[in-house]
């Protein structure tokens, strides 16, 4: 995607945003030893509610709650195993949002506790709930404060990262930017930690990244997907039109105010995707793949087209209806991600048929498509 901005245009965007959208990570909330750090919140608090009483609107998307649960629990560290997470989280996420509501009650704001899983953003009646839900809060002068709903979250149905989710936030709500803090004041060429590394201030294009080592989670092990995540949200939103800045949540008033801080990530021109083509390309993987002959390939990434039975050759995993599976060629590349209309095991019966002679056969509810094009989205090594 094109940008032709220049980089005092790109932070005068961040200076005059209507609506932002500001993700902050566990480890910057929270205390070594798994406890909220209440100066901290105070700190980002007034940051916000400086900026809210100017006239921004701002949704806060904040991490913390497994890591605010690992003290209150008596946990020795992070737990690794899914429910003790989930409970973790569960005791977390009430402290954290008792402190947001206390700091933001402070400067006569109201915080809004929204809770949202993964089909909250997929599917397209949650999708309006979500969105409607989320304009009303910003109506009515409140900052809603989301978070993965952790507790009930599991392995096959998440977000996983809050850097992505918030993304796809900025998205649904058409944010004028989106703001990322972390324990890290930016973007570096290399892992930070090692002398030398250094800070990348500006990124237009995704092979402006090429040679840089993005690195896993920091050090103090409470954040979950390090830089991984923080490039790939940026990409998702840039993709989407929303500008991005990433710097430590001490700079936040800095970025805010426009100063060249942390990285920026320029947006890009291009035409909007909508939240579930963005969700199939950046934050699922595929639950199994279909093997598409070389017709169907053309047919789906030239044409737009919709997979029929008559262009799958082949079945691989163990998916239900709905789920989210890869579409290859014969030579096994990924050309597109899709919401798939059939289970795994009856494909089979369906493959090379016309759906004329199925729906004849089998009756007129095979007449629908393997992956309609609207639940379906071309992956970058179709498009090249
Ligand atoms: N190239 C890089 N530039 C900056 N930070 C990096 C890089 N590679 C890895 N990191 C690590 O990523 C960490 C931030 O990620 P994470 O711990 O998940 O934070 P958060 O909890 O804020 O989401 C930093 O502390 C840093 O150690
Ligand atoms: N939803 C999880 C946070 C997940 C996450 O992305 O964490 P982080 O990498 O610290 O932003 C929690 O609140 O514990």
């Amino acid at each position: 995607m094109q940008n032709a901005s220049s980089p005092a245009q790109d932070r005068a965007e961040l200076a005059g945003a209507g609506r932002i959208v500001v993700k902050v990570g566990s480890s910057s909330l929270t205390t070594p030893d798994g406890h909220i750090d209440r100066e901290r919140i105070r700190d980002l608090a007034d940051v916000l509610a400086e900026r809210r009483a100017a006239g921004t609107e701002i949704v806060l998307v904040s991490s913390g709650a497994m890591a605010a649960g690992i003290g209150p629990m008596g946990l020795p560290a992070r737990p690794r195993d899914l429910a003790t997470q989930q409970a973790a989280a569960s005791v977390g996420q009430g402290l954290l949002i008792a402190h947001y509501t206390r700091a933001f009650a402070g400067h006569g704001l109201t915080a809004a506790q929204v809770l949202l899983t993964v089909e909250d953003l997929m599917r397209r009646v949650q999708h309006r709930n979500a969105r409607r839900a989320l304009r009303r809060l910003l109506d009515i002068g409140a900052v809603p404060i989301i978070n993965e709903n952790d507790t009930v979250a599991t392995h096959e149905i998440r977000f996983g990262d809050n850097d992505r989710l918030a993304a796809l936030v900025a998205h649904l709500l058409r944010a004028d930017a989106l703001l990322l803090l972390s324990d890290v004041d930016a973007l570096y060429d290399d892992d930070p930690a090692r002398p030398g590394a250094r800070r990348i201030a500006r990124v237009v294009d995704p092979r402006d990244l090429d040679g840089v080592a993005v690195g896993s989670a920091g050090r103090r092990g409470v954040g979950t997907g390090g830089m991984v995540t923080k490039v790939e949200s940026a990409r998702i939103a840039t993709e989407a039109g929303v500008p991005t800045v990433l710097t430590s949540a001490a700079n936040a008033r800095a970025a805010l105010a426009g100063e060249q801080v942390g990285t920026l990530f320029a947006a890009g021109t291009g035409r909007r995707p909508s939240t579930r083509q963005l969700w199939l390309a950046h934050a699922t993987a595929g639950r199994g793949s279909v093997v598409l002959d070389p017709g169907a390939v053309r047919a789906v990434v030239r044409e737009h087209a919709s997979l029929l039975p008559a262009g799958v050759v082949k079945v691989e995993g163990d998916f239900t209806a709905g789920d989210p599976v890869d579409l290859c060629d014969e030579d096994g590349r990924v050309v597109a991600r899709g919401l798939v209309n059939y289970d795994a095991a009856e494909i089979p019966e369906l493959m090379g048929r016309s759906t004329r002679w199925l729906a004849r056969e089998l009756g007129p509810e095979y007449e629908r498509e393997i992956v309609h094009r609207d639940d379906l989205v071309l992956l970058s090594a179709a498009e090249r």
